[in-house]
């Protein structure tokens, strides 16, 4: 997969050098690429951004910066992946959708946000896609895209060592995980569930499942809601 990432921060995203993606960059599974956008700006100052049509607080993020990044940086299978919290929620069957794509561009908003005909002018020659971590405001796209890349680059084949644990985390089978536990057996006179260290694998697995639907109905209904019926098990605690 290749990713391209256009930012004022390219600093941002030194984490991307670091652990299981820095390791996928290594190896090759991920081509990643980090643009400074003021490399595509023709002033001595360098300007990003002018204030806003309409009036109102803030700057906005000046398009032909963002047109000459996006010229040099697209490919004919190029997607444009822009954080915005105007966006649709992104989730984890997005990441599944993504994963699966050769070329991604990720453009970082600042201020209060990048001129609209960017965008339009993009989804003339490839798909783009607006999306939102959440229903909270960040000062920009860089920690989203971060966020992001971290979701999609474990999904690569290659990149996880034990396949197995994307299917059973949360939001992969649409419920919240089960607890989880390790050594020592008591710890602070608080000892890890009998089933666990039963050594029976079906009852660790109907445990397991239990709790995770009665995590899920507490904790997101919504999510719970959208659970199939026919796949409910009836809640058996004595497994
Ligand atoms: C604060 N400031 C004025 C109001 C509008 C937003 C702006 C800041 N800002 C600029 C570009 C940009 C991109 C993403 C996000 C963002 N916030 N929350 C999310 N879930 C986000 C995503 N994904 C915020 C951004």
């Amino acid at each position: 997969m290749r990713v391209d990432i256009v930012s004022i921060f390219p600093d941002y995203f030194a984490p991307l050098d670091l652990s299981l993606i820095g390791k996928a960059r290594g190896t090759g599974l991920l081509d990643l690429s980090v643009h400074d956008l003021r490399t595509w700006t023709s002033d001595v100052h360098r300007t990003v951004d002018d204030t806003p049509y309409g009036g109102g607080p803030g700057m906005v993020m000046r398009p032909e910066p963002w047109a000459a990044a996006l010229d040099a940086v697209a490919s004919p299978a190029a997607q444009l992946i822009v954080p915005s919290p105007a966006g649709r929620p992104f989730t984890q069957a997005d990441a599944h959708e993504l994963a699966e794509l050769p070329h991604l561009i990720f453009a970082c908003g600042r201020y209060e946000g990048i001129d609209q005909r960017v965008l339009d002018e993009a989804a003339a020659r490839m798909p783009v896609r607006e999306v939102s971590l959440g229903d909270y405001v960040l000062f920009g796209g860089e920690v989203a895209v971060i966020v992001i890349m971290e979701a999609v680059t474990r999904l690569l084949p290659g990149v996880l060592g034990n396949a197995d644990s994307l299917t059973e985390e949360s939001h992969a089978a649409g419920l919240l995980e089960a607890p989880v536990y390790t050594k020592p057996a008591s710890w602070r006179d608080r000892a890890v569930p009998e089933v666990l260290r039963s050594g029976d694998h079906g009852r660790i697995a109907r445990w397991r499942r239990t709790e995770s639907l009665l995590r899920t109905a507490a904790r997101r209904p919504d999510m719970f809601a959208a659970y199939p019926p026919e796949s409910l098990d009836k809640f058996d605690r004595a497994a």
